[in-house]
């Protein structure tokens, strides 16, 4: 890490865990403490495990967010569940913009930057995902793809309390690969230069961190990488041990 900006290791369980999955998240609780000394830990769980999570978590090293929200504060949108409900149940921080839902739920940059505005309301802080498919990158698209998700995602007004960005490789999601430290550094360089643009000063500041495969036996190399400023941890995110060995690399 050569940056000063203090990392965040973010874990996402995406549609995994049950109740039976506390013992897991307890262990992580309890070994927490030997690595928040060098980074912030976030741990969002799926919905309906925000609110135990977060109880149980309260007073401790780690701190509980959600992947995803509804623009609006409460009304009629059945299934959907806003910022507000997050935060009444405890979370600090919400995902947005995730690979994923872009995928799946055909989420436009127009929509993220929505949420993440639905995030900034309730007081919580938005972690907005970017990242190229394979396509993309073999075509020398990168560059072009995140800096126009970040235009189009970012909401005026960010700053390092209200926002985090996660650059995140669709090709590097699960798959075990993962782009060589002299790509991350790229990318990485490129969205700063991006937060600088447009957010002056501030944007020296906003933590940056790097998702796609990240386990215990690359984050180290992975998090010394300039502008990286943490993880969005998947996969290795749900095993309390890999979890805190990927804090302890920073
Ligand atoms: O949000 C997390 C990322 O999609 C990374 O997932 P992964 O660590 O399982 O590759």
């Amino acid at each position: 890490m050569t940056d000063a900006i203090r990392p965040l290791i973010a874990g996402n369980w995406k549609m995994n865990g049950l109740k039976s999955s506390f013992a897991e998240f307890e262990a992580m609780l309890a070994g927490a403490g030997d690595v928040a000394a060098k980074a912030d830990l976030l741990v969002c769980p799926p919905a309906t495990l925000v609110g135990a999570f977060a109880d149980k978590a309260r007073g401790s090293k780690v701190a509980v967010g959600a992947q995803d929200c509804h623009p609006k504060a409460s009304g009629a949108h059945t299934g959907d569940l806003s910022a507000e409900m997050f935060k009444d149940l405890g979370a600090v921080a919400i995902i947005v913009g995730h690979s994923e839902r872009r995928a799946d739920h055909g989420e436009t940059d127009a929509l993220i930057r929505q949420k993440a505005e639905a995030v900034w309301r309730a007081g919580l802080t938005a972690i907005v995902c970017i990242g190229e498919t394979r396509e993309q990158r073999d075509a020398g698209k990168t560059l072009d793809v995140c800096g126009t998700q970040l235009k189009g995602s970012l909401p005026d007004g960010s700053t390092a309390a209200n926002l985090v960005v996660a650059y995140e490789p669709v090709w590097a999601i699960g798959t075990g690969l993962t782009p060589t430290a002299k790509d991350v550094e790229e990318v990485h360089r490129f969205i700063r230069g991006q937060l600088t643009d447009r957010f002056k000063a501030e944007g020296n500041k906003i933590r940056i961190l790097y998702g796609g495969s990240v386990k215990p036996s690359n984050a180290a190399e992975l998090m010394a990488v300039a502008n990286v400023n943490g993880a969005l941890v998947g996969g290795a995110s749900l095993k309390a041990s890999d979890f805190l060995a990927i804090a302890a690399g920073c």
